[in-house]
């Protein structure tokens, strides 16, 4: 059994006993008086090119890394990240191995005016009404997780409840997957999901088989500006970090140093290329 396969069983016996105490049904008339969903892509995409926006997670605890920060307040370091110019902040629900909840996505979505995404490991159609219905903007589709039926009407779902997804990947293979199902933010996770291994230097092969007109984001092993000038430099648009951030002493100034060294990195590529 995988690191993955481990994490979804736990997901899957915290969702039967989520479903025991509120039933679809009125999962879905809460997402129904929701507030309109915030247009994730937008935030992504208005410096593609020229800009790498930042989405900021919310992380207690990780499988690789245990404890990570003691996060009294998930909505005051949001409001620190949207300071700093985040563009989306990351919300980890699953409890288990994340140490996450709706009560921390509740208190983010409460704290901020800018899209939130509910990050966690999608694999039925209550956990996407569930979202929305806590306030969410995005929700995570991790390819690996899912078969591209479930890929395809997953997606199709968030589309219908005004929401967007960005569509996890890890390989060639996935990235093909993810493209073919029509995803339009397409993140590519150098986080090995069987191993837990971070190599970044798997980022730049993935980034240029992915279509010219979806969002390119760069996930995990951000641990300082040099990382996101160099995830710039090899294609992302945006860069999705946690560990730096919840460990740091000055998020709102990290997100700062990080959008500086990707507009720089951005500028030289453009320099080279002679745009
Ligand atoms: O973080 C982990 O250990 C992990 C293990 C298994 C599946 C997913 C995992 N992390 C989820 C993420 O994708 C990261 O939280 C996210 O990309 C931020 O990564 P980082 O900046 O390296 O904390």
């Amino acid at each position: 059994m995988t690191v993955l396969d481990d994490i979804i069983e736990g997901v899957r016996e915290d969702l039967a006993a989520r479903l025991r105490q509120v039933s679809l049904e009125d999962v879905r008339a809460a997402a129904a008086a929701a507030p309109a969903p915030l247009d994730a892509f937008e935030a992504l995409s208005s410096g593609r090119g020229s800009d790498v926006a930042v989405i900021a997670e919310v992380k207690r605890s990780s499988p690789s890394k245990g404890a990570l920060a003691d996060i009294a307040d998930p909505g005051d370091l949001a409001a620190a990240y949207a300071r700093g110019g985040a563009s989306i902040i990351s919300v980890l629900t699953e409890e288990r191995r994340f140490g996450g909840s709706l009560a921390d996505l509740d208190a983010v979505r409460a704290a901020v005016r800018i899209p939130v995404l509910r990050k966690d490991f999608t694999v039925d159609e209550y956990q996407i009404w569930e979202a929305r219905a806590h306030g969410a903007d995005v929700i995570l589709l991790i390819v690996a997780a899912l078969t591209d039926a479930e890929l395809t009407s997953f997606l199709s779902l968030t589309g219908e409840l005004g929401m967007q997804a960005i569509v996890e990947t890890h390989t060639a293979d996935e990235v093909h997957r993810a493209a073919a199902a029509g995803a339009s933010i397409i993140g590519v996770n150098v986080r090995n999901l069987k191993t837990l291994d971070v190599d970044r230097s798997v980022f730049a092969g993935l980034a240029e088989l992915i279509p010219a007109d979806a969002v390119v984001i760069a996930e995990s092993g951000v641990r300082g500006s040099a990382d996101v000038a160099s995830y710039a430099a090899d294609g992302a648009h945006a860069v999705l970090v946690g560990e730096a951030l919840v460990r740091g002493d000055d998020p709102a100034a990290t997100i700062r140093e990080f959008r500086q060294a990707g507009r720089e990195a951005w500028q030289d590529s453009a320099m080279v290329a002679g745009r």
